[in-house]
């Protein structure tokens, strides 16, 4: 069994006895036990590894996790803290992404100068329960031989569970794949983003004045995605998923970006294919991540499929088939456009190196592309930054052409 460190009983000779206070039940009925942290009370989801050594509160409130409890296999989580600064989902109210967190050593003490706030009493505050004392090696190599399992992570500082009951609510739980999870995460209401990125010394900025307006439909989008469209001198209008095309139209946007975001891409078909059909239709340049990706894919009439362990993590090699270049990006997904269902005019751009999977497509008769990787590199590295800066080329030519053609 696990070693944990947690409640310091002592036993009748004076022993510490560790008293497990934290539970990951998996769904067949495997129990693991540690110490908790974080919120304690017991949450449900999908269990996958994350494999990135820098950014966890990143990870940690990327609404794309909405349902899933991440084991990180990094030693070191909690190392700089957390801070109000770098919280990717747009609804800071709640905890609307990541259900649990598996760790194998204690939350590190955190040593940084931009931590406000300790890694144990931000999950708290934010009703993540955790849990530490884990073999995360034993529970990866798991995920990597029969796939992500669901599980119940139950923190009781009393160490007191109904582990029968656990049990049978971890194997009740409904399988990942057909779960629609975009609605517990996109906004209710239309608003605008002048946020630009965060600099040394001045912190996030404000954008000048505006080239081109973006109406980002929000599938679960995340903060800095928005930024780096700021960035570039973009206005940007985000709208909630239910938007219909008129809406959008209405807005008058140069170019309609489709955010990342949570659950099976297919399950959403009902309401996200119809409008951004609709969109393609008006020949308006579009981008898409991660599940904008998925779901750009499907709306030509692809497929997506589950994944075996999907890929999650912040150190992935993926190769840009436009220009031969490798890219390291971030990683966050579960489910993959099945790259022998793309229609004629879908040209894969983009590749997994590691399993050779969709990473990217380009429609040949529209100006739109995606990508299934995360770009806006928070967390992660910033190789494929250079996509936001393909899609204002795009929105140029497309502004150039209609220029040129006479009235
Ligand atoms: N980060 C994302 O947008 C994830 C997309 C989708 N939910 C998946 O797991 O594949």
């Amino acid at each position: 069994m696990v070693q944990v460190n947690s409640t310091d009983a002592r036993d009748s000779d004076g022993w510490a006895e560790p008293i497990p206070t934290a539970l990951l039940v998996l769904a067949d009925g495997t129990v693991l036990e540690g110490a908790g942290i974080g919120a304690t009370g017991q949450s449900a989801g999908e269990v996958c590894f994350n494999t990135a050594m820098t950014g966890y509160e990143e990870i940690l409130t990327d609404p794309s996790y909405a349902g899933q409890i991440i084991t990180f296999t990094f030693p070191h989580i909690g190392n700089v803290g957390t801070n109000e600064e770098d919280v990717e989902t747009i609804n800071l109210a709640a905890n609307s992404g990541v259900r649990g967190v598996v760790l194998h050593a204690d939350v590190t003490e955190p040593a940084s100068w931009r931590a406000t706030r300790h890694l144990n009493a931000w999950l708290a505050s934010r009703g993540i329960v955790g849990i530490t004392g884990i073999d995360t090696r034993a529970l990866t190599a798991l995920i990597r031989d029969r796939g992500m399992p669901n599980a119940i992570i139950a923190h009781a500082p009393d160490g007191g569970f109904d582990i029968e009951a656990l049990k049978q609510a971890a194997a009740a739980l409904p399988s990942m794949a057909g779960l629609d999870l975009v609605p517990g995460v996109t906004s209710a209401q239309r608003f605008d983003w002048d946020e630009t990125s965060w600099q040394l010394g001045d912190g996030y900025g404000k954008r000048g004045g505006a080239r081109y307006h973006i109406v980002a439909i929000d599938y679960g989008v995340k903060r800095n995605i928005l930024r780096l469209f700021a960035d570039r001198g973009c206005r940007v209008t985000v709208v909630p998923a239910t938007a219909s095309a008129a809406d959008i139209m209405a807005l008058e946007p140069d170019g309609v970006f489709l955010s990342n975001g949570p659950g099976d891409p297919a399950a959403t078909g009902d309401y996200s294919v119809p409008v951004i059909s609709a969109l393609l239709d008006r020949k308006l340049p579009t981008f898409g991540i991660c599940l904008g990706h998925q779901m750009l894919s499907l709306a030509v009439g692809a497929k997506t499929v589950k994944m075996h362990q999907g890929h999650h993590g912040a150190n992935h090699p993926v190769q840009d088939l436009t220009t031969g270049k490798v890219e390291v990006v971030s990683m966050n997904h579960g489910f993959a456009v099945d790259r022998d269902s793309l229609p004629a005019n879908a040209k894969e751009t983009h590749v997994s190196l590691f399993d050779g999977s969709n990473c990217g497509i380009a429609l040949t008769d529209i100006p739109a592309f995606s990508v299934q990787h995360h770009p806006e590199a928070s967390p992660g590295p910033r190789d494929s930054h250079y996509l936001f800066d393909r899609f204002i080329a795009m929105i140029e030519a497309e502004k150039a052409k209609a220029a040129a053609v006479p009235a």
